[in-house]
């Protein structure tokens, strides 16, 4: 079932996965999402399975951390040219992007750099990272479904969990001249999880063209639908394009989870959507690490003009 707030955003109620309330209301849940897949791209889900209690200690947590001297959060900066960095990242000085984050990877790697400081946040941190895999393991069964694919169709193709990754980020408060915090870009993987405190800030570019806020919602986690299913579905389901904008006097945190794919996957439209349907496919396959590395090659980080960024419209035929 799906409500509206300030933003026009649905607001998808998750309990019917959770308790048997009937198929009628999982099927208006799953109607709901595949309406805002369609159209937007990103949605709120409340009834989550995330504890609120986790997500609150999470976000205290995490504002400590970004509370402490610099020489603290030094501690777990990744050496430039790292691989896989994880970690404590600023923007470097003039950057157009006004936050520093600390990147998370699967716990089970050694790859990752914990903060020892504050006490519980690694915990935390793990605990974030178990719920979410749960989110994401059912957003992706109830997108199979909205896409009409069999059963388990994307469980299968999505099976392997290494590559998900938490972003803690900090965004500084705004200044008089500047007011950017993330500039404008749509997310790479399968679906992205946003759990952000309640100053507000991220936007997202509407279908009409519009930058429409998403406002906090007291408990919720938005939702949002990465390039590879903007792929899959030949274009149908919308990877929105979003960027956070920063508020005046006040610090943002929001603890952004990944729920990704395999690097060596191979991503192109689905037969449903493109061949069978009749619909030409609207992209070219591409192995999914090959794209990764395409985005990672950023241009000087103190560009902001989007030519020099290779978004999924590098694959678009
Ligand atoms: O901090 C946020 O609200 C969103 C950040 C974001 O879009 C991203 O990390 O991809
Ligand atoms: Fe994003």
């Amino acid at each position: 079932m799906a409500s509206s707030n300030g933003s026009l955003l649905p607001v998808v109620d998750l309990a019917p996965f959770f308790v048997d309330e009937g198929d009628v209301a999982r099927g208006r849940a799953t109607e709901a999402v595949r309406e805002a897949c369609l159209s937007s791209g990103f949605f709120h889900v409340v009834n989550h399975g995330v504890p609120r209690e986790l997500m609150a200690r999470a976000l205290e947590l995490q504002a400590s951390f970004f509370a402490l001297p610099d020489e603290e959060k030094a501690k777990v900066r990744p050496a430039e040219g790292t691989p896989f960095p994880s970690g404590h990242a600023r923007q470097p000085v003039g950057s157009v992007d006004k936050n520093e984050l600390l990147l998370v990877l699967h716990p089970k790697l050694w790859l990752n750099l914990y903060p020892e400081e504050p006490a519980g946040f690694r915990e935390a941190l793990a605990e974030c990272h178990a719920k979410f895999t749960e989110l994401g393991l059912l957003i992706q069964e109830i997108l199979n479904e909205c896409m009409g694919l069999p059963q388990g169709f994307l469980g299968e193709y999505n099976d392997d969990r290494t590559f998900d990754f938490i972003s803690a980020r900090h965004a500084f408060p705004a200044t008089e001249e500047d007011n950017r915090g993330a500039r404008p870009h749509q997310d790479v993987g399968c679906i992205t999880f946003v759990l952000q405190d309640g100053v507000g800030g991220l936007e997202v570019l509407r279908p009409d063209g519009v930058w429409a806020p998403v406002d906090p919602i007291e408990g919720s986690i938005v939702v949002n639908i990465g390039d590879v299913m903007q792929v899959l579905s030949n274009g149908k389901f919308r990877s929105a394009m979003h960027r956070v904008v920063r508020k005046p006097a006040a610090h943002r945190y929001s603890l952004v989870f990944f729920f990704q794919l395999h690097d060596d996957k191979w991503v192109e439209p689905l037969p449903r959507f493109a061949g069978d349907s009749g619909e030409p496919p609207r992209y070219r396959g591409f192995n999914y690490g090959e794209y990764l590395q395409l985005r990672r090659k950023r241009p000087h980080p103190l560009s902001s003009r989007p030519e020099n960024i290779t978004d999924i419209t590098h694959y678009a035929i």
